[in-house]
């Protein structure tokens, strides 16, 4: 972008930056001096197991909804059109799934990270596996969560590029360092609100600039950007119904299900009530999020489709234009611009403090503790800092590498969701749902379902064969880079030569990559058991199946389930005590159950002797 149309900040907006900053570390630091100082690990990792369900709940919002989503789903709909909105579909399963079946039996277990589960249902390998491939998902997420708003402010605003990276890196680092995840999570509170506060103005203001609401609501029709509900069944759809509202559920569950990140936040919940009651509060604020992201795109096609506004912009990256409309809409209104740009580094380091605070978790508890079982309640809590640190730095490193992915950065991060996150979906469904499934299937499930998830993904980077709408005809853009131009070109040719065998193979949407994947290890992971011999119900830890078998066979009589090996008899009281199990690395495996808890208890026997599963909410 040419120095003279760059927008520039007034010093209101870089003191309302700074606010946002200075607020973030000092929560951190209020959280390093107060309470018990971060001194145990049962504090520093799962904020002693106190929190209350409306921090909690805004805390999953804030993990998972970075400057990706404050900008890449503006431009997601501006480029084409509200069908991405079907996303919200997903998330009522992908909300009351986690609720109502990771939740109990991850809560009942005790668990200080959602991959000792993965050691007691299976074995330390599967453990292991599960741990290293969160890691890698999240530190290449991490990167683009960095990048996404430096590098989208650079494009317009000349804002330093690297420079802000680093400033938000380190200031990321050091409350998530000394205020461990009570920090990190009231830190997100106080994100959250600014995120919404600052979509909010933008949108207000670019209603009104664009002419009032029907004037925006007759743009936005004329250039049909209102998608309809499109029932299209062909996999290969970028963004229909079902590659939003089915394939987003595996997305969701594998984000809300299983994620370290989300699963820390239920753990770290006073009682397992107050875990679930905050995955049902995150719904209603997760589908605002997702309206004012949509509403923003749409305010932005007006702004910009209707008149030649477009010609204006010389940068081929949708994202870098979401910028763009904002300092347009936001000049000569001094503090906005400053708020907006709060917004997007709320955003991102809601997300990326997360991101940090979980690696550390899972860094210390599955793989640093049980290879050091001795080690001290001090020097683990020092090591924890130390990893939380050294994450942050990694993180810089990852951000220079999504400089050179390329592509929308919604994409980016949500084909990281699927390739990734399905697989250990995967695994985890396999270890709740299937008695029998054994760790060498679990492993080579694993294997597989990263392979496939791989396969599919980097085949449809590299023959750049999955299909992308194009603009519609009423908006074009001066696309400067010729390289946009023959992408445009090959793409228009892809549409017409319809992709067969494995070009369509590699042109399955995006969307369904987590449950493709999660499938994968499920199937592949039933079979190996099978060849390996299956495991026996009896040697199954209690307490880690989810009596999938009984929740779908309800309605059958009881004889049917009897012969099902469904039989509902009442557990014996001390059957009903949620299992002290060997390993809680050292951690103390926090007070004994509430009464309570007790009441709630998750049966400890498989499938045969269940008993209530309900969680009354
Ligand atoms: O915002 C990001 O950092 C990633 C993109 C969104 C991730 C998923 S999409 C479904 C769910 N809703 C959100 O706001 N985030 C997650
Ligand atoms: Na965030």
């Amino acid at each position: 972008m040419d120095p003279s149309r760059q927008k520039h900040f007034s010093v209101v907006d870089y003191v309302i930056f700074a606010v946002l900053l200075a607020a973030s570390a000092g929560i951190g630091l209020y959280y390093a001096l107060s309470g018990g100082r971060q001194r145990t690990t049962q504090e520093f990792l799962l904020a002693d197991r106190s929190m209350r369900c409306l921090p909690v709940s805004l805390s999953l919002i804030a993990s998972f909804q970075s400057a990706v989503a404050i900008i890449g789903v503006p431009a997601e709909i501006y480029t084409h059109g509200t069908q991405y909105w079907f996303m919200g579909c997903a998330y009522v399963l992908g909300l009351l799934i986690p609720a109502h079946v990771f939740i109990p039996v991850l809560y009942r277990l005790r668990l200080s990270s959602a991959y000792q589960y993965l050691e007691l249902r299976f074995s330390k390998a599967v453990r292991v596996c599960g741990t290293l491939t969160f890691i890698f998902q999240m530190v290449v997420y991490m990167g683009v969560c960095v990048y996404t708003p430096a590098f989208a402010l650079n494009a317009v605003t000349g804002f330093e590029l690297w420079g802000t990276v680093l400033v938000t890196g380190l200031v990321c680092t050091l409350y998530t360092t000394v205020g461990g995840l009570k920090a990190v999570i009231w830190t997100d509170v106080f994100q959250t609100a600014v995120m919404f506060a600052g979509q909010l103005a933008v949108i207000v203001v670019g209603v009104q600039r664009a002419g009032g609401v029907s004037e925006v609501w007759r743009k936005v029709l004329e250039g049909n950007r209102i998608s309809g509900l499109d029932l299209n069944p062909d996999p290969t759809e970028r963004h229909t119904f079902w590659t939003l509202g089915v394939g987003g559920v595996f997305l969701m569950l594998s984000l809300y299900g299983v994620n370290q990140a989300q699963v820390q936040r239920y753990l770290s919940s006073r009682t397992e009530r107050d875990a679930v009651r905050s995955c049902y509060m995150v719904f209603p604020s997760l589908q605002l999020a997702l309206a004012l992201s949509c509403i923003m795109g749409l305010v932005m096609f007006a702004q910009y489709c209707g008149e030649d506004h477009a010609d204006k912009l010389k940068s081929s990256s949708r994202d870098a234009m979401v910028i763009y409309f904002v300092m347009d809409m936001l000049q000569g209104l001094p503090g906005l611009p400053g708020l907006f740009v709060a917004c997007l580094f709320s955003a991102a380091l809601s997300t990326i403090s997360s991101a940090f605070n979980s690696l550390a978790t899972v860094t210390m508890e599955d793989l640093i503790k049980p290879q050091f079982p001795s080690m001290s309640e001090a020097r683990a809590t020092l090591v924890s800092k130390a990893l939380a640190s050294s994450y942050g730095l990694l993180c810089l490193a990852m951000a220079y590498l999504t400089h050179l992915m390329g592509d929308s950065v919604l994409q980016v991060a949500l084909k990281i969701f699927g390739m990734v996150g399905g697989p250990i979906l995967g695994v985890f469904c396999l270890g709740m749902f299937f008695p029998c499934a054994n760790s060498t299937g679990a492993v080579t499930g694993l294997g597989a379902g990263l392979l496939m998830a791989f396969w599919v993904g980097i085949g449809s980077i590299v023959t750049r064969s999955s299909k992308t709408e194009l603009l519609a005809p009423s908006c074009h853009f001066v696309l400067e880079s010729e390289n946009t131009t023959s992408a445009l070109q090959t793409t228009f040719r892809n549409i017409t030569s319809r992709p067969s065998g494995l070009r369509r193979f590699y042109s399955l949407s995006y969307m369904w990559y987590s449950g493709f994947s999660c499938f994968t290890v499920i199937l592949t992971g039933l079979i190996i058991s099978f060849l390996t011999g299956p495991m026996k119900e009896e040697d199954v830890t209690p307490g880690t199946i989810y009596p999938l078998g009984e929740k779908l066979l309800c309605f059958l009589p009881e004889c049917v389930q009897k012969k099902l090996c469904c039989v509902t008899q009442p557990l014996s009281e001390e059957e009903r005590l949620p299992p002290q199990h060997k390993d809680c690395n050292g951690l103390s495996c926090g007070h004994p159950p509430s009464s309570q808890e007790e009441t709630e208890g998750l049966s400890s026997q498989p499938c045969c002797h269940n008993v209530e599963q309900e969680t009354a909410v």
